[in-house]
C-alpha cells in the first residue's frame, strides 16, 4: 500500500486523521500498525508522520455504514500514543466525533438536507449513540460559522452533540465502584463514568489551589506519580483491570469556580495535562457534579433550576446539559466546532516500527 485516502480534521480541542474503514486494512492489527506509521509513533516528536506530538493530535477516527439499524454512521475512535507504539480503542473521544457528520457528508456516506443535516452516530467503543446536528447549507458542509469555543482560536459553524446512553461507557455503570465516593491513597473520590471513565478528586487533597497553569502541574514529577497510584488503585476498583498503559480513567482535580462556571477542573489524559477538558470528560465530571454526596458536588455552584453547566479548564470553559434522575442519566448535550485542514492521500512510512 502507497497511500491512504485521508482527511485531517479539527474536531473540538483535538486534531485527528480521518479514515473511511473501508480505506484502511480490515485486520485490526495490520490496521493499527499502519496507523502508527501514518502518524510517526512511536517517536515524541512524531516527525516523520501526520501527528502533532501530543495525546490531544495523535487521533483516529474511522467510519463506515452503520453494522446495524438504529444508526446513519459508525465512528471508531482510536488514540495512538506519541512515544510508545500504542492503539488503543478503550475510550470515546467527544472532540473528533465533532467532525463524524461533515466527514460522512463529504465522504457521500450520508446525504445532506438543505440547510443542515442530523445524523445517528454509533461511537462503536462504546456502542453508544450521539446525534450530531451541523450546518449544510445547499447540501454542503458550512464550516464557517460564528460559535467559539475555548481553546480554540477564531469562530466557526455550531455542531450540536446529544446523548442518550453514555452512562457506563467502558465500566458498564455510571457508578462503578458501587458508591459515589470512595476513598483512595487517602482522597476521597468520585469514580465515575457518563462518557469517560474519570477520577474526580479535590485539586486541595494534592496540595493543589486547582487554578495552577498547565505547564506548572505538567512540570511536577511528585504530582504526576501521585496521579498515576491514585488512577492504578481507581482502574482496578472501576473494573478496568490493570490500567498502567492504558488511557483510561483519567483524573480530573476540581476546586470552586472563579469564573462564574459551576467547576474549576485541571485534567489529566491520562498523565499529561489536558489544555482543556475532553467532552466526554466534561460531561462526566458534570454528571458528579450533579450527585449528592460525590467530590465535587460541595465545591460546585449549580445554576437554581438546572440549565448547562459551565466547566472551567485551564483555556476556558465547556458548557454542558446534563439530564439526571437520581443516578438514571436522561440525556447530556453540548456545542463544539469542527474544521476541514487537508484532504487528500496519506504516505505512511514504511514498514517496520522501530
Ligand atoms: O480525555 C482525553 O483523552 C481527551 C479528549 C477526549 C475527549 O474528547 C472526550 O473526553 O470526549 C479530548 O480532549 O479530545
Amino acid at each position: 500500500m502507497t497511500g491512504v485516502p485521508c482527511m485531517l480534521m479539527r474536531g473540538g480541542t483535538s486534531k485527528g486523521a480521518y479514515f473511511l474503514a473501508g480505506d484502511l486494512p480490515a485486520d485490526p492489527c495490520e490496521r493499527d500498525e499502519l496507523l502508527l506509521r501514518v502518524m510517526g509513533t512511536p517517536d515524541p516528536r512524531q516527525i516523520d508522520g501526520i501527528g502533532g506530538a501530543h495525546p490531544l493530535t495523535s487521533k483516529v477516527a474511522i467510519v463506515s455504514p452503520p453494522a446495524a439499524p438504529g444508526a446513519d454512521v459508525d465512528y471508531l475512535f482510536l488514540q495512538l500514543g506519541v512515544e510508545e507504539a500504542v492503539v488503543s480503542d478503550r475510550q470515546n473521544c467527544g472532540n473528533l466525533l465533532a467532525g463524524v457528520g461533515p466527514f460522512a457528508v463529504e465522504r457521500g456516506l450520508v446525504a445532506a438536507g438543505p440547510r443542515e443535516t442530523s445524523l445517528r452516530i454509533r461511537m462503536v467503543n462504546s456502542q453508544s449513540l450521539a446525534t450530531a446536528t451541523f450546518p449544510t447549507p445547499g447540501g454542503v458542509v458550512g464550516y464557517e460559522g460564528g460559535t467559539a469555543i475555548s481553546g480554540v482560536p477564531g469562530t466557526a459553524a455550531p455542531i450540536m452533540l446529544d446523548f442518550a446512553d453514555t452512562a457506563g461507557s467502558a465500566c458498564g455503570a455510571l457508578l462503578p465502584t458501587g458508591r459515589v465516593r470512595d476513598v483512595v491513597d487517602g482522597v476521597p473520590v468520585t469514580c465515575v463514568d457518563n462518557g469517560m471513565p474519570v477520577v474526580v478528586a479535590p485539586a486541595s487533597a494534592f496540595g493543589l489551589t486547582g487554578y495552577e497553569g498547565v505547564a506548572e502541574l505538567a512540570a511536577d514529577d511528585a504530582l504526576r506519580d501521585r496521579v498515576q497510584s491514585l488512577r492504578l488503585k481507581a482502574g482496578a476498583l472501576m473494573g478496568l483491570g490493570d490500567v498502567t498503559g492504558a488511557s483510561v480513567p483519567k483524573t480530573t482535580l476540581v476546586a470552586p469556580p472563579r469564573d462564574g462556571g459551576a467547576i474549576s477542573t485541571r485534567t489529566f489524559i491520562p498523565l499529561k495535562v489536558h489544555a482543556s477538558i475532553g467532552v466526554f470528560g466534561a460531561v462526566t465530571v458534570a454528571t458528579a457534579l450533579l450527585m449528592d454526596g460525590a467530590v465535587g458536588h460541595d465545591l460546585a455552584e449549580l445554576p437554581a433550576g438546572g440549565g448547562p453547566l459551565a466547566i472551567e479548564h485551564p483555556t476556558g470553559r465547556l458548557e454542558v446539559l446534563v439530564e439526571l434522575d437520581g443516578t438514571d442519566v436522561r440525556r447530556a448535550s453540548l456545542v463544539r466546532t469542527a474544521r476541514k485542514l487537508f484532504d487528500g492521500t496519506v504516505h505512511p512510512r514504511p514498514g517496520g516500527l522501530r
